[in-house]
């Protein structure tokens, strides 16, 4: 059983601007905020997973059959080591860029599940998805229930340490339809994920994403916002996020 703390509402830790367009409002039933943003809509649950879910799925991630994951430096194992982990639940890869013509490793490390047939193209790699399993089922129908729509995808970063991170981008692939609902689920340490307007980079949003919170995107947001995972130099362990989308045939 969660103790009651946990279903406590919590403080909206976002700071919104005092301007037209903005608002946050509590939703006891969903145990979280829906925060309206001009040309776009968030959700916003602090500890939507409780403590025991949390800490099991940053286990349940790196799980191996060759080292401690509790006492592991990942920040010192090179990409071939990672390669070489057979982790016992989810299939981690380091991947590589073409960055002004010199091939440099993504700053974190990436999974890709989905349902069959559903590939997808990320930083120019047409790519197939590894199969569900027990624990990302678990994760995927808890946070369906919350956002009221199915997903069939998921793709997951691994932020080692605060020296990994997520450059600007909007999720406004073709595949994922005209307003697509993305929903991230974050475990471990916290960091901050930033919005920006595109008219406007000045305007921004900074939102704590801990250890157990889901965030929901949704609305026109990928048309008129940008996101990021900056670096945090004082953060020294890992952060996981899972964003499950819904990919069009
Ligand atoms: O790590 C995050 O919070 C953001 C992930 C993200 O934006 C993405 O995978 O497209
Ligand atoms: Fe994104």
């Amino acid at each position: 059983m969660s103790n009651l703390f946990e279903h406590a509402k919590q403080a909206c830790p976002i700071d919104l601007p005092q301007e037209e367009g903005y608002a946050s409002v509590w939703r006891e039933d969903l145990r979280g905020y829906i925060i309206t943003v001009p040309n776009g809509e968030l959700f916003y649950s602090e500890r939507f997973f409780d403590r025991k879910v949390s800490d099991r799925s940053v286990e349940y991630f790196q799980e191996n059959e060759s080292l401690d994951w509790k006492n592991v430096d990942w920040r010192k194992l090179s990409s071939d080591d990672i390669n070489k982990i057979s982790f016992s639940n989810l299939r981690w890869k380091q991947d590589w860029i073409n960055f002004y013509g010199k091939r440099v490793p993504l700053p974190r490390l990436t999974s890709w599940y989905g349902d069959e047939g559903k590939s997808y193209t990320y930083s120019g790699i047409k790519s197939q998805p590894n199969s569900w399993n027990k624990g990302l089922l678990y994760i995927k129908h808890a946070v369906e229930n919350c956002a009221g729509v199915n997903f069939n995808s998921v793709l997951l970063n691994w932020y080692r340490d605060g020296e990994d991170s997520l450059s600007w981008h909007a999720d406004n692939e073709k595949e994922l339809g005209e307003n697509p609902t993305i929903a991230s689920v974050n475990f471990g340490e916290t960091r901050d994920f930033l919005l920006r307007r595109n008219d406007n980079k000045s305007t921004k949003l900074s939102i704590p994403l801990k250890h157990g919170t889901v965030l929901i995107m949704r609305g026109a947001l990928q048309h008129f916002w940008e996101h990021s995972v900056p670096k945090r130099k004082s953060v020294h362990g890992s952060r996981f996020n899972l964003t499950f989308r819904q990919i069009g045939s």
